[in-house]
């Protein structure tokens, strides 16, 4: 979390408070105002974004401020309109915007819908008679309903005494997006002039609780890429400028409001989100439980893969990058970013191993009429894990002008962190949907099946630290997990270094990977992501193995009782209802991550249809 503080107006102050780092420093351009600022303001560190707050000014006098006064963020506070905050990031398109919305016992979340896109943070402050700097607290319980993911700044009337509520506020679902505090006359001795001291107190003492609270919770990544133990950026010097000009990068261009823009409209328009959450009703009688399929083999393309590729085609975009490189194991991925090339006009190479191009060969089609090159691997098992070592080779050699979009939730950081990102549409989509047909955001269970685990990401992100409920990932044990061929990663791995990560890894004693196996193309990876590892070192998720047969029993119970016919990945996760109990009155979620129509060839076979 980032602390602003406001309303500083003596020079020697504001170096003093200057001299606490806080993220940013507010400066009243209101002159009604006892913290009216009309000195230059001093220079400060860089590092300290410099908030310019305005109440119904001119939009010119809002830039001539912001130029004269190089501010690197605005702070609008009265009754500001969408066109309005629209004119100001046209005409200031490298500076921050801060909508204020003032909350008193209620409030209509419905009025930032059209915010969204044209600023880049809210702030709640508590509604009083003057515009802003009360000095009281609203009832934060209101944030509860938050509907956005956009980060907001918490305000209105934060002293000493708020430090244990935003302690307790921060454990919850409400503070998830909270993305900074900002206190202003709680801190004075009188209007403009701040308490150093007592700042410096309420700040030491705020943030070591917090890092102390947040060291002990989240199964989310930490600042340096790490889940746990498990992540990081293990990779030759060669590919280092590529990663660390993604590393750089990544969070700042998903913050943009035009990304966002861009990225939603095409997941509602080109894909067809949301994707529907439908109540299996056979399949709950039969398990005695209510089951929610998350139906993301509808979306085009036919698989959960597209919604990461869109994000990352639009990433390339503005990274100004035009050849596009991808690794595939079941094709999907590969048909998703050839489809994402195809739409962008991009150059797109696929790797794929010789043994799943034979064993997917309506995906390889699909790739060769959507543009794309298919280039065998011909290495080691022929399959997901060497295509990804042919990637990264192409990746080395041709720095410069490529985007490597990877498929999954692995490789160096910040890979795993960006493509959970854009999977976590999934869950922020079983929230509300959720809340529409049962009265409540959470499921008692998720179920997900893990290869390098992207659908499984998706599915569990907005629940990563909701630990009431119950992440259930779904691995491949294929001939069963100690028949040597298998892809159990969580049951055959150790700790290892994979495609650039630190996770746990299926290897020999003397660290060789081992060969996985999977009747699925899609799981058969002998790792798997970060995320993954540590939800199962730490046992936050519970990690179950299913059979090549168990799956292929389950795929096929779907296709006849509910009509919908399964990628083999899903199936994995649909034999859970065989493998474990539910309650009757428990609400199940499970990701049905990609159609079957692909793995038709390996149906027939194995039923001998
Ligand atoms: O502080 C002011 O005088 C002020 C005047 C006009 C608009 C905003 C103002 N301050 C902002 O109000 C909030 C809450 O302040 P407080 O903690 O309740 O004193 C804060 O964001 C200030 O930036």
């Amino acid at each position: 979390m980032k602390l602003k503080v406001c309303g500083m107006k003596f020079p020697d102050n504001i170096n003093a408070i200057a001299s606490l780092q806080p993220d940013y420093l507010g400066f009243i351009f209101y002159d009604k105002s006892a913290r009216f600022i009309s000195t230059e303001i001093p220079n400060v560190p860089k590092a300290i974004k410099k908030v310019g707050v305005f109440v119904n000014a001119s939009a010119d006098t809002v830039v001539t401020t912001v130029l004269k006064n190089n501010l690197q963020a605005v702070q609008l506070h009265g009754e500001e309109a969408v066109d309005y905050c629209k004119t100001i990031k046209e005409q200031l398109p490298n500076i921050e915007i801060i909508k204020v919305f003032s909350i008193k016992d209620e409030f209509n979340f419905d009025v930032l819908e059209p915010f969204e896109t044209v600023c880049d943070y809210f702030l709640f402050d508590t509604k009083g008679k003057l515009p802003g700097g009360n000095g009281y607290t609203f009832n934060w319980n209101i944030l509860k309903k938050y509907p956005s993911t956009k980060p907001y700044f918490l305000s209105g009337g934060i002293g000493d005494s708020e430090i244990e509520p935003i302690l307790e506020f921060s454990t919850s679902k409400a503070s998830k997006y909270c993305y900074a505090i900002d206190v202003n006359s709680k801190f004075e001795i009188e209007p403009g002039l701040k308490d150093f001291e007592r700042l410096e107190q309420f700040k030491k003492q705020l943030f070591s609780n917090l890092a102390a609270k947040q060291h002990t919770m989240s199964y989310n990544i930490n600042e340096k890429g790490y889940y746990g133990e498990f992540g990081g950026a293990y990779i030759p010097e060669m590919l280092y400028p590529n990663v660390e000009e993604l590393r750089q990068n990544y969070l700042k261009i998903m913050a943009e409001p035009s990304f966002k823009e861009e990225f939603d409209q095409l997941l509602k328009d080109y894909v067809g989100r949301p994707s529907p959450l439908y109540f299996a009703k056979r399949l709950s009688e039969k398990y005695n439980t209510k089951i929610y399929l998350k139906r993301e083999d509808l979306n085009h393309t036919g698989a959960h893969k597209i919604n990461n590729t869109i994000g990352q085609i639009l990433m390339a975009n503005r990274l100004g990058k035009k050849r596009i490189i991808a690794e595939t194991g079941a094709g999907q991925h590969g048909v998703a970013t050839a489809t994402v090339c195809a739409l962008m006009g991009l150059e797109c190479i696929v790797y794929m191993g010789e043994i799943d191009i034979a064993r997917q060969a309506p995906n390889v089609a699909r790739m060769k009429m959507l543009g794309a090159s298919v280039i065998p691997a011909l290495s080691g098992s022929r399959t997901l894990k060497d295509a990804t070592n042919e990637a990264i080779r192409d990746w080395i050699n041709n720095p410069v002008d490529t985007h490597y979009i990877i498929g999954s939730v692995v490789g160096p950081h910040p890979y795993p962190d960006m493509v959970a990102r854009f999977q976590s549409v999934v869950s922020q989509e079983m929230e509300w949907q959720l809340q529409e047909k049962e009265g409540r955001t959470k499921p008692d269970h998720v179920i997900a099946c893990v290869g390098g685990g992207s659908n499984a990401a998706g599915a569990f992100y907005q629940y990563l630290d909701e630990t009431d409920v119950n992440l259930i990932a779904v691995e491949a044990a294929g001939l069963g997990v100690d028949s040597g061929e298998s892809a159990a990663t969580s049951a055959l791995g150790r700790e290892g270094i994979i495609h650039g990560s630190k996770t746990l890894l299926m290897q020999t004693d003397d660290g060789q990977i081992t060969e996985p196996y999977s009747i699925s193309a899609g799981l058969d990876y002998p790792g798997v992501g970060p995320m993954h590892a540590n939800l199962f070192a730490t046992g936050r998720a519970e990690f179950i193995s299913i059979t090549d047969d168990e799956a292929m029993n389950a795929g096929m119970e779907l296709c006849q009782l509910e009509g919908i016919i399964p990628a083999i990945e899903s199936s994995h996760a649909l034999a859970v209802f065989k493998n474990r109990k539910f309650e009757p009155e428990e609400v199940v979620v499970l990701s049905l991550s990609g159609r079957g129509d692909k793995d038709l060839q390996n149906y027939i076979d194995y039923f001998k249809i």
